[in-house]
């Protein structure tokens, strides 16, 4: 057995509830595909709606002892989280890139990322502050944070780690329990993680698992009246729907959702430095990133110098398994995603793009048996084409020329999505007008990168709402209550 055969061997399989390991009611399991490889590496316990049920009534009965543990006792336990993620970094790191395909280097790089997540919320837990107000004589107007209860989080297979600790972490600070259903893709991320977190002593029950049938405990989390916030991160089709199951019990709900980030260059910018930028962050986790560049928009007068060095950059991405020294690039996680970046393709050449690398699935030698595509630079991009609209979720780079500020402006809000965006220029006028004129809940000026523990990260429109990150992202996770308190009686 190799090292890391043994890293999959030794994470759980099982469902997490009430600080107990448990098969699936039904005993079913699901399998875990390798996409670089086809393979299945191991079956994990598949829960329903049983299950569901179960890990709610944990969490219930859990968080008041959570929420009344002295804030020291909170935060050394997060603390402890925190550094054993650390420690098994490699551990962790190997297991999400054979379950999720992600270079190694990058899945260390998401895992460390969440230990510093978990870590800033173990301090930010101690100012959870509430505000007294001015009331009229006698009265004392008091406002308090107050934990919500049960949080149910749904989250995806793109960063199987990093997003379940962007979501329990602000949770846990505000004083709540948790059902997390993790993505039946990557479901040994989310069971590795639950073990860090018994490990470290967290009361039994405020942490729980229930990975599987996603539509029937998707149904029980958003109907039960227990569980007082959903917090999803996923496509915009299942967050609406979500949205909706979660109507008649009126409870908070976050939503991050799709995106189809611009990524506007004027002719001022240096062009060397922002091809390299938008490489790394286009190629991050192969495209497969709601906040990934999506449509280029280049100003005309340096349309050919910028699209020449982009497509030579774009040729030297090395695809490859996530496992392999020097890979840029690993799998699609599924077979259909490639249908769909194949079909924005083709609908853009046959609408007049032009080609210019990539446009095929890879399929030669080491690429046979996985999801691999390769790296797609597309120029003469209109509005006219899907690809203007639709989020891509792959390793492609359209390219649209435009002429001045106010023409970019208008063509990158026409969009539903809202998450982030991203534009350079060295022009401090243009700076101002075109971050005030975007329509994003993030903007990265000079900047690839709108992702960080202590700002809030979130969009707007069909995007989503909510926040998380940043002492924001725990406001999203209390109730405020005011109390009026008559001192005159
Ligand atoms: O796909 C969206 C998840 C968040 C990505 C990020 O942290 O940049």
């Amino acid at each position: 057995m190799t090292e890391i055969d043994s890293y999959v061997d030794k994470a759980p399989k099982q469902l997490f509830i009430g600080g107990k390991w448990l098969d699936a009611d039904s005993g079913e399991v699901d399998d875990v595909v390798n996409p670089a490889t086809g393979k299945v590496i191991t079956q994990v316990a598949r829960g329903g709606a049983i299950d569901a049920e179960k890990a709610i009534d944990a969490a219930q009965a859990a968080y008041p002892v959570w929420a009344s543990l002295p804030v020291d006792e909170r935060a050394k336990i997060l603390r402890k989280v925190a550094d054993l993620i650390t420690e098994k970094a490699d551990e962790l790191a190997a297991i999400m890139t054979i379950e999720q395909g992600k270079p190694l280097a990058q899945a260390k790089g998401e895992v460390l990322g969440g230990a510093e997540s978990v870590r800033w919320h173990a301090e930010e837990l101690r100012r959870v502050y509430g505000e007294t107000i001015p009331g009229p004589n006698g009265h004392l107007f008091l406002v308090q944070k107050e934990p919500l209860g049960v949080v149910a989080a749904i989250t995806p297979w793109n960063f199987p780690s990093s997003m379940i600790t962007r979501k329990i972490s602000p949770a846990l600070a505000g004083g709540n329990a948790i059902v997390l259903k993790p993505s039946p893709e990557t479901p040994l991320s989310a069971t590795a993680l639950m073990k860090i977190f018994q490990e470290a002593g967290i009361p039994d029950g405020t942490v729980n698992l229930v990975m599987g049938d996603a539509p029937a405990i998707g149904k029980v989390l958003t109907s039960s009246n227990l569980v007082r916030k959903i917090t999803f991160t996923g496509s915009t089709a299942v967050g609406k729907m979500l949205f909706g199951q979660s109507a008649e019990t009126l409870k908070k709900v976050s939503l991050e959702l799709g995106g189809h980030a611009p990524f506007i260059v004027f002719d001022d910018a240096p062009i060397d430095k922002v091809v390299g930028d938008l490489v790394s962050s286009k190629f991050r986790n192969n495209g497969q990133v709601c906040t990934s560049p999506n449509r280029i928009f280049v100003q005309e007068a340096i349309l050919a110098e910028f699209t020449e060095k982009l497509i030579a950059a774009v040729k030297k991405v090395k695809v490859g398994n996530g496992l392999e020294e020097g890979v840029d690039a690993g799998p699609l996680i599924r077979e259909d995603a490639i249908g769909k970046i194949q079909r924005q393709i083709n609908d853009a050449v046959e609408k007049g793009a032009v080609l210019e690398t990539g446009g095929k699935r890879l399929t030669d030698g080491a690429y046979a048996n996985g999801n691999f595509y390769a790296p797609t630079v597309l120029t003469g991009v209109t509005t006219k084409m899907d690809i203007f609209y639709q989020e891509t979720f792959g390793p492609v780079l359209p390219v649209i020329v435009f002429k001045d500020t106010d023409e970019v402006i208008g063509m990158a809000n026409d969009t539903n999505y809202g998450l982030a965006s991203y534009f350079y220029t060295l022009d401090l006028k243009r700076i101002a007008k075109v971050s005030q004129g975007l329509q994003y809940g993030m903007v990265g000026v000079n900047s690839n990168t709108v992702a960080f523990t202590q700002t809030p990260f979130g969009g707007v429109k069909h995007s989503g709402f909510g926040r998380e990150n940043g002492h924001q992202g725990i406001d999203d996770y209390v109730n405020v209550k005011f109390i009026n308190l008559n001192y005159g009686i």
